[in-house]
């Protein structure tokens, strides 16, 4: 086990090469946003933005459509009902974010199914909140899950209910045992967060605090990540999983200083300052 220092991130944010254009920074497709929980694919689709990948996309409810491109612009709309046009992006991209506020309905389950149908093992993905509650439910998709070998990016009780580790008994141990068997990387979000990885090896994270605990701030950290492997593509898998969850946590602890509670978007709208003071050489 190890803990996640400050010097991994001048390691993974580095100066980008001048012969470049957005498609060497990563196509990111984001997946969720019911009626109900449209905030959540939309912090998730700004972090991963804010973050710097090339082109991001977000399959959502039409419900969306206005908020998401008045929040953020740059992010690509397509409806998430329209089977079509989301195979058709899922193909294009090269990281996938599911679950931010996607719902545990049939639709939510219909959408699932099509992303774990049509991900390559070549694709990253990410698979978050409500996602992880369905998958939890439907046990059919493990020998999917296996294939694709995902990112689960569980709290607690999300995690309780995908391994039935009850999060009292929860332990490096057990955890271990069922991500594994997943084989999957599981970061599993607390305080002082754990990361466990596909080669074995476990990160900790020992900074952030309950000035974190407001709703969506982990379809944030979502979104960081997918930003992260967007555009760190060729650097340490592991590595760059690290310093994602690091940025997420080291922005939050910076403005605690001076703010009582910390806002997911307060976050989003610090990353570009904060990957640019913190990046290393080439
Ligand atoms: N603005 C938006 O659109 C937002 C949309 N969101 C979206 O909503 C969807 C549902 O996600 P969810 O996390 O809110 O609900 P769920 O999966 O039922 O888990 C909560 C249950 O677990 C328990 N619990 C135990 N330990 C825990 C822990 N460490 N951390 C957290 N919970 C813990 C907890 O216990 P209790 O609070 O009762 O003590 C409660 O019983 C998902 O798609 C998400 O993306 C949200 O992000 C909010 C902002
Ligand atoms: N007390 C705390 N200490 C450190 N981090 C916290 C604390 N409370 C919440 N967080 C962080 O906030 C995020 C919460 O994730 P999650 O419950 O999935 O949020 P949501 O689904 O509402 O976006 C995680 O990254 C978690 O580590
Ligand atoms: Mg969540």
């Amino acid at each position: 086990m190890h803990i996640i220092e400050k010097k991994i991130l001048n390691q993974i944010i580095t100066t980008r090469p001048l012969e470049s254009h957005k498609g060497n920074f990563g196509r990111v497709l984001t997946i969720g946003g019911n009626i109900q929980f449209g905030g959540a694919i939309i912090m998730a689709t700004s972090a991963a933005v804010h973050c710097g990948a090339g082109l991001v996309t977000c399959a959502t409810s039409m419900n969306n459509l206005t908020s998401l491109h008045t929040i953020v612009p740059e992010a690509m709309y397509i409806d998430y009902q329209s089977d079509f046009l989301l195979i058709d992006a899922i193909t294009r991209a090269d990281i996938l974010l599911i679950g931010p506020g996607l719902g545990t309905d049939t639709t939510s389950l219909q959408i699932l199914q099509t992303v774990l149908q049509n991900t390559s093992s070549q694709q990253l993905l990410i698979i978050d909140g409500s996602a992880i509650s369905l998958i939890s439910l439907h046990h059919e998709f493990f020998p999917l899950i296996k294939k694709i070998h995902p990112i689960f990016t569980p709290h607690q009780m999300e995690w309780e209910r995908l391994s039935g580790i009850k999060i009292s008994v929860q332990d490096d141990v057990k955890n271990t045992l069922f991500q594994q068997q997943l084989q999957s990387t599981v970061i599993l979000k607390k305080h002082h967060t754990t990361i466990y990885h596909r080669d074995g090896s476990i990160s900790k994270l020992q900074i952030g605090g309950p000035f974190m605990a407001t709703g969506g701030m982990g379809d944030t950290l979502a979104g960081i990540i997918a930003g992260f492997l967007a555009q760190f593509k060729l650097k340490h898998y592991e590595h760059v999983i690290d310093a994602a969850v690091y940025t997420h946590s080291a922005i939050a602890k910076e403005l605690s200083n001076n703010k009582y509670v910390v806002l997911p978007t307060d976050i989003i709208n610090e990353i570009q300052r904060f990957m640019q003071e913190n990046s290393g050489g080439i």
